[in-house]
Parts: structure tokens; C-alpha cells; sequence
């Protein structure tokens, strides 16, 4: 058995020692020791709950635009502000983007993952890169920040910078000829994903009473946007690894492309792992940490985790949303009052994702760092 997760290889990439993970599914022996999570055997506080009553609300966003009458928008966004404030996250219908649109999004990413590993790592993540910093096609084992304790989570990804456009770094993007149309796919749906994260974020801030643009305004014009897709093979011993340990997401807001058919998003709340289905044309959406800040703490950054299966390949897309990390954040004036006070410092977001990384890799909550 390969304990280590990791090979030598003569790859003419700078990521030689890597092991994909979807090399390892296919053996189908049990996943290198590497892999194997610590707190999972703790079976009881990570089973998924089997409470029927507690499931993840749905918002229907044409119900939060100009096209819907006063009382419809009205009951929309109460159910949006309150499923922010107890899950911090909602399966989205009724938005706007094409569902072909969604679908062909889905395939040109799966048509990546199935490219030979010696093509995709002509976009491979460069070794040194800090955890909210990486571009391309990477796995855990490449993270220069794991040290010999860390544990491996079972999946492949590919990472790529959207906005600012001019920061692209167009190296890690596969061309439009491998897959086909990868790259105008991307572009035509992170387009259409951005609007919808606007018209969320505006009905976010109406429903805290706040001025339409609020939200928006807090993420600045030159917002960071990055995809992360994905890729999870499955795994002989899914109740030992995570696809992707708990964890809650750095950004302010996250636009979630799940498989059409393959379950394993799960959120926790009330101290419960609920499952989150497969909704073909719906979109999950959640908060980021940067939001929970900004909101004064009002809205919540759920807890969330990937669990894999024995059977089927998963892939997701993530299309993460966040102020510039030149910038600043901290909670909006009128979020503070007496029956809520300042929860958290003005914090440098370039400190605070430092800061996230630190947590994140020992399973610690970031917001704790940026409390007053
Ligand atoms: O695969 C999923 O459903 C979740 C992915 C996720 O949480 C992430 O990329 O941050
Ligand atoms: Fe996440």
C-alpha cells in the first residue's frame, strides 16, 4: 500500500510527486492511510440525519425580481432571510440561467476530469501556493502547507481565477479545442452565475432593511470570483475518507453546481448532518465567512462537507464570490445595535484569509479569529 498518497513520477510538470486521486479510485483497493480521516470513526456525530423534517429550503429567485408582484417578493425574501439566518444556505429555482446552459457546463467539466492525467497536468497547480491561493488542476498532496499529519481529502480539482479578468492566469485554463468549448462555456456561465449572485446579494440586503446595493457595494468593483470544480472518484471506503472535510467557505457568497444525479453535499445544522438532494436546474447557494462578518453575524456560513460513495464519480462546480484581498471588511454600520452588537474587527481580507487557511487546515472556524 502506498501510505504516503504520493509517487514519484518523471512528469515534466513542476508537480512530479503527485498522485491523483483518481488514479488511486482505480485500483478500487482501500484508500491510502493518507486519506484516512481521524474524526470520522466517530460514527454517531457524523451519520447523516434520517429527520425528515429538516430539510434545505428552496427559494425561487423569479420571485425576488422586478417581474414579481409586491406580496410575492415580500414572502420570498422573508423566506430568504430566514433560511440565511438558520441553514446560511438554500437550493435556488427559478433563476435565469438556461438549464442547457447548466448542463453543458456540467459536461465540458466532466470532459476535463476524463482528458489523460499527463494532459490536465499541463494546467497543474504550482507546489508553493498557499491554500486560498491555488490555480489549476491540483489535489491535496501538492498543498505546500501540509505538513506530514495532514490528512488527504478524496478529490481532484480544478482551480481558475475568473475575475478580476485581467488577473486570469490563462495558463491554468484548458483551451476550447480540449474539451471542446471548455473555455466559453465557463465564461458564459460564471457571466450568468454573476448576475445571479446580484440579484441575491440585493435581495439579501433589502430583507436586512438595508439599501439594495449594500451588499453588493461590500464586495467593491474589483470583486474576486473563482470556480473550483470538483472531481470526485469513488472510493471503496467511503466511511473513511471525506471528499471534502467540513468546512465552511472563505468567500462572501458561493453558487453551487451540483451533479444532476450523484448525492453528497451535506450541511450541518443543529448539530445534524443533513443531506442536501440532487435538484437538476437548481443551484445551491451559500454564505461565505466574509459575509457572516459582514452581516454583523446575522447570516450564517453553514458548515458543510463532500462525502464520496463506492459506486459513482460526483463532480461539482463552486463559484466563489469575494471582496478583492487588497481590501477591508467588517460588519455594516446599521447590521450593529443594541440587541446586536459589533461582533467582529475591521479585518484586512488578505489577514483574514491567512488567517482562514491557518483554521481551515486544523479544522478550526475562522470567525472566532476575527471576533472583537
Ligand atoms: O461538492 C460539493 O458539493 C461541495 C463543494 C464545496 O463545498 C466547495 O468546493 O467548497
Ligand atoms: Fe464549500
Amino acid at each position: 500500500m502506498d501510505t504516503e498518497g504520493v509517487v514519484s513520477s518523471s512528469s515534466h510538470t513542476q508537480t512530479a510527486q503527485v498522485k491523483y486521486v483518481q488514479e488511486l479510485a482505480i485500483s478500487g483497493e482501500e484508500p491510502p492511510l493518507k486519506y484516512i480521516q481521524k474524526d470520522i470513526v466517530n460514527v454517531r456525530r457524523n451519520q447523516v440525519t434520517t429527520d425528515d423534517s429538516l430539510s434545505l429550503p428552496i427559494i425561487d429567485i423569479s420571485r425576488l425580481t422586478a417581474n414579481a408582484s409586491i406580496e410575492e417578493k415580500e414572502e420570498e425574501m422573508e423566506k430568504l432571510k430566514s433560511a440565511l439566518k438558520s441553514w446560511g444556505m438554500f437550493q435556488a429555482i427559478g433563476h435565469a440561467i438556461p438549464h442547457n446552459l447548466l448542463d453543458d457546463m456540467y459536461n465540458v467539466s466532466k470532459q476535463f476530469f476524463d482528458l489523460p492525467v499527463e494532459e490536465k497536468q499541463r494546467y497543474a497547480s504550482p507546489k508553493d501556493d498557499a491554500f486560498s491561493d491555488i490555480h489549476g488542476f491540483g489535489c491535496d498532496s501538492i498543498l505546500a502547507n501540509t505538513d506530514d499529519d495532514q490528512v488527504f481529502d478524496w478529490y481532484d480539482y480544478l482551480n481558475l481565477l475568473i475575475e478580476p479578468a485581467e488577473e486570469r492566469k490563462l495558463r491554468y485554463w484548458p483551451g476550447d479545442d480540449s474539451p471542446l468549448n471548455f473555455r466559453k462555456t465557463l465564461n458564459e456561465y460564471s457571466d450568468q452565475a454573476r448576475s445571479l449572485s446580484e440579484v441575491i446579494l440585493k435581495a439579501m440586503a433589502k430583507s436586512l432593511g438595508l439599501k439594495e446595493n449594500d451588499l453588493v457595494n461590500q464586495l467593491g468593483d474589483r470583486q474576486i470570483v473563482h470556480t473550483q470544480i470538483n472531481f470526485y472518484p469513488p472510493c471503496s471506503r467511503p466511511d473513511l475518507v471525506y471528499g471534502i472535510r467540513p468546512h465552511t467557505d472563505a468567500g462572501a457568497i458561493t453558487v453551487l453546481l451540483q451533479d444532476p444525479e450523484v448525492e453528497g453535499l451535506q450541511v450541518h445544522i443543529d448539530d445534524q448532518w443533513v443531506s442536501v438532494p440532487c435538484m437538476p436546474g437548481a443551484l445551491v447557494v451559500n454564505i461565505g465567512d466574509q459575509l457572516q462578518i459582514i452581516t454583523n453575524g446575522i447570516f450564517k456560513s453553514p458548515l458543510h462537507r463532500a462525502m464520496t460513495n463506492a459506486e459513482r464519480t460526483r463532480i461539482s462546480l463552486a463559484m466563489f464570490y469575494a471582496p478583492h484581498t487588497d481590501g477591508e471588511i467588517e460588519p455594516v454600520a446599521a447590521l450593529i445595535d443594541e440587541s446586536n452588537p459589533r461582533k467582529y474587527r475591521n479585518v484586512k481580507v488578505k489577514d483574514f484569509l491567512e488567517a482562514f487557511d491557518q483554521n481551515y487546515l486544523q479544522g478550526k472556524r475562522v470567525y472566532d479569529w476575527a471576533s472583537v
